[in-house]
């Protein structure tokens, strides 16, 4: 079985909607496929009522697009589909061209693990107008659920204020690709480790885990059953110490534990899985330090999630060390879906001419942005200050202007001199790639120095702090221009 990453790697043109295939035929019909155009990806509300999102999926976007072809047997199908008069939907001169096709498109985004906000184009792409089409749906499912699932993490890791944090989610994940994912971007959200050991292999993250209460209960005996596992594997020994007296299983499994000391080995912890987490790691602590067993570690799961973790952080006694978190991480339980968006921006007319584009709505947040996007963060010392979007085709002014999208009496001004970095680096061009992703665990690194480059108000879970992302006042004065023209029209 192909999964995931191997999957990615061979073929996947029909992973889209019929409708982006429809209208690239449209565009072969209309004679335009080759038209250049300019799509950015943006999301325009924050997920869990917080302040930020945690860029992700842009590996698997790269390995999608340089794999990115229609393979005969996707021809077959396509051949197949039939309208509402029974004749075939496509031409079979647009087949044709399908199989012919190579990617050529420019590729602009922001590297993955960077803290991004907002109507920021996190993808821009540029090329004939039918290959920027194909891939809309595919590029929003990988970057939409990566970086929706990262976020959380981050979340979880501010929460843990630094201890551990196990991925245990795959049981409860939305099926097989859904739970690699999740793993993948978990660990870059600052997940230390996942259960899921396919997502280990595949995307080099580490792999931990402790015992079901099935172990314990395959036994007569608790002890019993925690002195096989020692046996077994004394190199490995996370008892879970509440299948039926929490505090008497942390006794049984103290008592394995310096069984193990004999031997020349250390019980790594025990796990708790119900009841009050806050008592029961205080009082299994005093029984494991007074057995002389201060290196073990307390392990806590059951329905964790960023609120209960803090809670529990905030139960100044607590004693838990290394938090276990599944389902409401990897399902993304409190908002399920980051509702992303891939819009056109700028189309080239006949005479070679950049002809900007928006979209009109009567919800504000909903009016598409114009221009071919970049993205300018600025910076005070270590600490990022604001982000401005702008149009990479005109001249930028000395002094910058940024314009609230949402509301334009909210403006902010930045001084020249002001240190910057853009943040769309080139990953394709002419559709070649021309970016290597770093490594996983560089990525990860990355979130946690972005996490401390900016303001902890816009961290906070509640009511957070809006981080100024405005428009270039050039962009800004376009964007209206668009929309009186189209209102007046
Ligand atoms: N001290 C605490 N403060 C806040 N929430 C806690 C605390 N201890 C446990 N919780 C959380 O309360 C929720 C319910 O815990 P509860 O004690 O009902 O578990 P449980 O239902 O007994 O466990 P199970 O049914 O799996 O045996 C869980 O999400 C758990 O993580
Ligand atoms: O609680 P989560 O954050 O999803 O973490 C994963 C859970 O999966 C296991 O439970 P299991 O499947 O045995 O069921 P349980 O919920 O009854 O403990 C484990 O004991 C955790 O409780
Ligand atoms: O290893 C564990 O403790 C584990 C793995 C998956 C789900 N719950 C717990």
């Amino acid at each position: 079985m192909k999964l995931t990453k191997d999957l990615y790697k061979t073929s996947l043109g029909l992973f889209t909607d019929l409708y982006e295939v429809t209208m690239a035929y449209g565009y072969w019909k209309t004679g335009t496929t080759e038209k250049e155009a300019v799509f950015h990806l943006y999301f325009r509300n924050n997920p869990f009522h917080g302040g930020y999102v945690i860029n992700c999926g842009l590996e698997y976007v790269i390995d999608y697009l340089e794999n990115f072809k229609f393979e005969p047997s996707d021809l077959d199908y396509l051949r197949s589909l039939t309208g509402n008069d029974d004749k075939p939907l496509f031409e079979p001169a647009f087949l044709d061209y399908l199989q012919e096709m190579k990617f050529e498109c420019d590729i602009d985004a922001i590297p993955e693990g960077t803290m991004v906000f907002p109507h920021e184009p996190l993808i821009r792409v540029k090329g004939p107008l039918f290959q920027c089409q194909l891939i809309e749906t595919p590029l929003l499912n990988i970057i939409n659920f990566q970086s929706l699932i990262a976020t959380k993490a981050a979340r979880l890791t501010l929460a843990a204020k630094g201890d551990p944090i196990l991925e245990f989610g795959m049981r409860r994940a939305q099926g097989i690709d859904g739970a690699l994912a999740a793993s993948r971007a978990a660990y870059i959200g600052g997940c230390d480790a996942t259960s899921n050991i396919l997502a280990g292999k595949l995307f080099d993250i580490p792999v931990k885990g402790t015992h079901a209460h099935s172990w314990v209960m395959s036994f007569e005996d608790e002890a019993e059953s925690f002195r096989a596992y020692a046996k077994a594997m004394p190199n490995n020994c996370i008892f879970l110490v509440d299948t039926f007296n929490t505090l008497e299983g942390v006794k049984k499994a103290i008592q394995v534990g310096k069984e193990l000391e004999k031997e020349g080995y250390q019980m790594a912890g025990i796990r708790l899985d119900s009841g009050d987490l806050a008592y029961l790691s205080i009082e299994a602590r005093k029984l494991l330090d007074a057995a002389g067993l201060k290196y073990a570690k307390i392990v806590a799961s059951n329905d964790l999630d960023e609120y209960l973790i803090a809670s529990l952080k905030d139960q100044q006694d607590a004693k838990i060390d290394i938090w276990g978190v599944g389902t409401k991480l990897a399902s993304s339980y409190d908002q399920p879906a980051l509702g992303g968006v891939y819009k056109i921006a700028a189309i080239k007319d006949n005479h070679d001419h950049w002809e900007y584009k928006i979209k009109l709505s009567e919800q504000k947040i909903k009016i598409s942005n114009p221009g071919v996007q970049q993205v300018r963060r600025f910076y005070q010392g270590d600490q990022s200050m604001a982000d401005m979007i702008y149009n990479q085709e005109e001249a930028l002014k000395n002094n910058h202007l940024i314009i609230d999208p949402m509301d334009d009496t909210r403006k902010k001004r930045i001084a020249s001199n002001t240190p910057y970095k853009d943040l769309l680096v080139p990953i394709f061009r002419k559709g070649k790639r021309i970016y290597e992703s770093p490594k996983i665990a560089t990525i990860r690194d990355k979130t946690q120095q972005e996490l401390q480059s900016f303001h902890r108000s816009i961290k906070r879970f509640a009511n957070p702090h809006s981080y100024p992302v405005g428009l270039e006042s050039r962009l800004h004065e376009l964007k209206k221009s668009l929309i009186l023209k189209l209102r007046e029209g």
